[in-house]
This record gives C-alpha cells, sequence and structure tokens, in this order.
C-alpha cells in the first residue's frame, strides 16, 4: 500500500491549531494510507499552542511535527495591533519562512511507498500556495472560519474590482452572493479599514480560487444557503466536514485540581441556570469594563462562570462584589476547560466573544449564545449567528476591543435575554446541535463530504 503524505502548514495559535490538529487526526482515522508532517512555528508567545500540538503529534506516530527554526519576529508594533497583524503575519513573517518549508518539503521524498499527495494550508498561511505550485503539489485551504465569511472572502475580488481602497464606515452596505441580508461594513474585521490590512486580505481572498479544493469547519445543515453559493463554476470544491472539534479541548496541560473545583461547583447548580463567559483564547478587558461586567452580573441575579483571563482584581471589583456572590458566582482568573464546562447541564447561556471554536462548542452542546465580539471576524460571526442564522442572541454585533464601554445594564439585558429569553433561540440551538452530531457520524453530510475530499485529496495524480 502507497502511504500518500499530507504537509499541514497552521498558523501557530492554539485556536487556528485546535481544528486543524483534530482534522488531521480524522484523516488519519479514515484512511491507512494517510501520514501527516505538520510544519510548526514555534512562537514565544504560544506556550500552549506548542505543547497542544506536541501531545497530539505525540500520541500519533503517523504525525509527524517539524519545527521551524526561529526568525525574527514582525515589529511588536504590527503584531500587537488588531488591524495590521494579518499583514505582519502574511507579509513579513511568512515571506522569512517560504525557502525553509520549500526545502521541508522538498526533503519530504517520493518513493514508491510515499508520495507527498498536497499541502494543507492555514488561511494565514496561505501564500505558501506558491511553494506548492513550484514544486507540483496542489494546495488545499482549510479554513478554521465559517462557510459565511468564505463567502465573504470570495466576494472580496469582486467588490476590489468596483472600488479598490480599503473599507470606510460609510461604506454601502455589501450583498454577497448566499447571504439573506445585507452586510453592513460595521461587522466586517478591522483590518479591511487599514490600507495594509485590505491589501492583504486581497492578495488572501484572490489565492483562494487557485487552491484545489476549500475545507470548512462547518456543515451543510447550518449553512446551506452560503454553501450552495459556492457551487458557481468559479470556486474550488468545497467541503463542509465539520463540525472539527476536539471534545478534550485544547489545553493538555491544565492542572487537574482547577478543573474539578470548577466541575465540582457546576455539579451544585440546577440544570441551565448558570451563566458562562468566556472570551478565547486572547480576549480579555481592561479594569474599568470589568467592574461594568461584574454589576452587569450582579444585576442579571444569574449564577454566572466568568473566565476573567486575567490577574486577580478584588480592587476593582463592585464593593463588596466578592462576598455577595460567594456561592452564586465563579470567577476564574486562569484558562478554563471551555468545552468541559459547555458540556455541563448547569450551563444555560454563554457571553461569549463569537471564536468559531467557541461558536461550533457551544452549538454542539446545544448552549445558547448571546454575542460580545472583540476583534478579527468576530464581528462578523456575531452578525452572522444573529441576523442570517437566527442562532444566537445579540449584546453587541459591532464592538471591538477598546471601543466604548458596554455598560451594566447592556450586559445584564444581555445576560436575561440569553437566560430567561423566549425559547426560540434555544430550541433552534438545541435542533442545530442535533443537526451537528448527526453530521458527523457515518452516512451525515460531513461524513460524506469528508469522504470526497479524501478521494480527490489523495487520487487526483
Ligand atoms: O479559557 C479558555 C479559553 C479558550 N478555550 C478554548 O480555546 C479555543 C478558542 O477558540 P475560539 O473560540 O475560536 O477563539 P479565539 O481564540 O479568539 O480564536 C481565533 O481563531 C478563531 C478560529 O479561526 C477565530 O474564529 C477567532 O475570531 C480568532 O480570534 C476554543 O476551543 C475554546 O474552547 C478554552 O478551552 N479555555
Amino acid at each position: 500500500m502507497r502511504q500518500e503524505q499530507l504537509i499541514f502548514i497552521p498558523a501557530p495559535g492554539v485556536s487556528h491549531l485546535v481544528s486543524t490538529l483534530e482534522f488531521a487526526n480524522r484523516l488519519i482515522d479514515r484512511d491507512d494510507r494517510i501520514l501527516i508532517t505538520i510544519v510548526y512555528m514555534k512562537s514565544p508567545s504560544t506556550p500552549l499552542a506548542e505543547l497542544y500540538t506536541r501531545s497530539i503529534a505525540d500520541s500519533q506516530p503517523r504525525i509527524q511535527l517539524v519545527y521551524l527554526p526561529r526568525v525574527d519576529p514582525p515589529p511588536s508594533e504590527l503584531l500587537n495591533s488588531p488591524e495590521k497583524f494579518i499583514y505582519a503575519f502574511v507579509e513579513n513573517h511568512v515571506p522569512k519562512i517560504k525557502d525553509t518549508v520549500r526545502k521541508i518539503i522538498s526533503s519530504s521524498s517520493n518513493s514508491d511507498s510515499a508520495r507527498v499527495a498536497a499541502l494543507v494550508l492555514d488561511f494565514f498561511c496561505l501564500s505558501m500556495i506558491d511553494v506548492g505550485t513550484e514544486l507540483g503539489l496542489p494546495s488545499y485551504l482549510f479554513l478554521t472560519f465559517n462557510a459565511g465569511f468564505l463567502g465573504f472572502m470570495l466576494h472580496l475580488p469582486t467588490r476590489h474590482n468596483q472600488i479598490s481602497t480599503e473599507f470606510t464606515d460609510s461604506d454601502p452596505e455589501l450583498s454577497i452572493p448566499g447571504f439573506v441580508n445585507a452586510v453592513p461594513p460595521g461587522v466586517l474585521p478591522s483590518s479591511v479599514f487599514n490600507r495594509d490590512g485590505y491589501s492583504t486580505f486581497i492578495k488572501l481572498a484572490k489565492k483562494f480560487r487557485e487552491t484545489k479544493g476549500i475545507i470548512v469547519n462547518t456543515f451543510t445543515e447550518m449553512e446551506q444557503r452560503a454553501l450552495d453559493s459556492f457551487s458557481d463554476g468559479q470556486t474550488p470544491p468545497v467541503y463542509a466536514v465539520g463540525p472539527v472539534l476536539d471534545l478534550k479541548g485544547p489545553d493538555p496541560g491544565l492542572d487537574q485540581a482547577h478543573r474539578d473545583n470548577i466541575m465540582k461547583w457546576l455539579d451544585d447548580h440546577p440544570p441551565s441556570s448558570v451563566v458562562f463567559l468566556c472570551f478565547g483564547s486572547m480576549g480579555s478587558f481592561g479594569r474599568t469594563q470589568v467592574k461594568e461586567i461584574a454589576l452587569g452580573l450582579e444585576r442579571s441575579g444569574h449564577r454566572f462562570l466568568w473566565a476573567l483571563r486575567s490577574a486577580p482584581l478584588k480592587d476593582i471589583m463592585p464593593k463588596g462584589f466578592l462576598e455577595r456572590i460567594n456561592g452564586k458566582g465563579m470567577i476564574c482568573y486562569d484558562w478554563v476547560p471551555q468545552v468541559e464546562i459547555l458540556a455541563h447541564k448547569a450551563i444555560g447561556g454563554f457571553v461569549s466573544h463569537c471564536g468559531w471554536n467557541s461558536i461550533l462548542e457551544s452549538l454542539w452542546h446545544g448552549v445558547p449564545i448571546v454575542t460580545w465580539p472583540l476583534y478579527a471576524e468576530q464581528q462578523f460571526n456575531a452578525f452572522w449567528m444573529v441576523r442570517e442564522l437566527g442562532l444566537a442572541v445579540e449584546m453587541r454585533l459591532d464592538y471591538r476591543i477598546g471601543a466604548d464601554l458596554v455598560m451594566s445594564d447592556e450586559i445584564e439585558r444581555g445576560i436575561r435575554r440569553v437566560m430567561d429569553g423566549d425559547n426560540e433561540v434555544r430550541n433552534k440551538v438545541k435542533e442545530i446541535g442535533e443537526k451537528a452530531r448527526k453530521a458527523v457520524i457515518d452516512g451525515g453530510s460531513s461524513s460524506i463530504s469528508f469522504g470526497h475530499l479524501i478521494e480527490h485529496m489523495v487520487r487526483q495524480q
């Protein structure tokens, strides 16, 4: 049996790795011929991502991890800017590693018993498609975002042909094939309002159609309309293979006592009575916003589990807050086992920044979200879930980190809306969660799509 090697080039953040590595595992489970090489970019700022990637590679002999040598990082003023991060990564970092990646791929020799079949690229690494082309290898995009966002990316070059400058707040709403509603510019990623960020988006968007296929972490039952719009004869085949979730969570080193403490606390509360607040791998707030959240939580009267993810801020909490919430609320200053928490029956709602993994994990467990997007494509995701799919309730759709404060009364209203609101969204979320589980089992839509993808990837040469 000839082995088929796939070379994955993921972005180094944990939230991109979590679905990418789970996808790699599923490919291996599905097909004995497949071997996977992960080309890993070490970064001192992502120790958890490295630990997680190592643990996956250690547990699966058919996944090989190749570390790229460190290169000088892009200037920190670019890396730390939400508008310029994509420009910094794509235009400054990726070019510095291209040669090494080319060498790694070239040295992954083809033989009678094994061949390199394809590259699997993250959105942020899509310009590596040039390396694939030089070496005569097909490239696939593994998109860690949703099909709605894919629709936006595929539409960008059309918009660019008419208006070739970055977006502005006064731009008209966008009409995108496959969308019910026009898209207000306020929900687009902040990078597209910046000249450099916009040019990077256009560059990447043009590459989408050069891929051999686009793999999306979604499922047909949820995003049928958007997915149908890609059968336009111009878009490469799109494979909806999700939800691709690691239900154990991307945190192999998490302290067991911390985990147990949270789970024990949840065990003491009635079903669907606790609202969970967590803002992804990087989301945190300044002191004044933290105080408003505390006030909003208290006024809502609901039990809560709040992943605050910053040093204990006892001095800025409202006076007497920590004593008053005793027993009714739990604040965690550290990473929490989010997937396990969402699976707990005590959780009744989720205040989320709308990262795509968080959304999928929440739907999977039938927990409705109230939207509080912060950066990246999260505003778009909030719009998509609330306005297009009716699968979340709105606190904010277009909030951006560092913008105005979200005041306690708005937070209180948002929490009440998700915890006490009518059951329409909750029921829809439960239903779609069941459909998600069916999609990935044998004969389900994503499982079938997965099969087509493997055929395409390993039989096409
Ligand atoms: O305390 C925590 C915080 C996060 N997580 C997990 O970390 C992942 C976070 O992923 P996601 O919800 O997608 O959020 P981000 O970390 O913000 O993800 C980035 O990557 C996503 C996928 O590409 C994008 O949708 C987001 O906008 C982008 O910010 C999820 O698996 C969470 O379960 C935990 O387990 N515990």
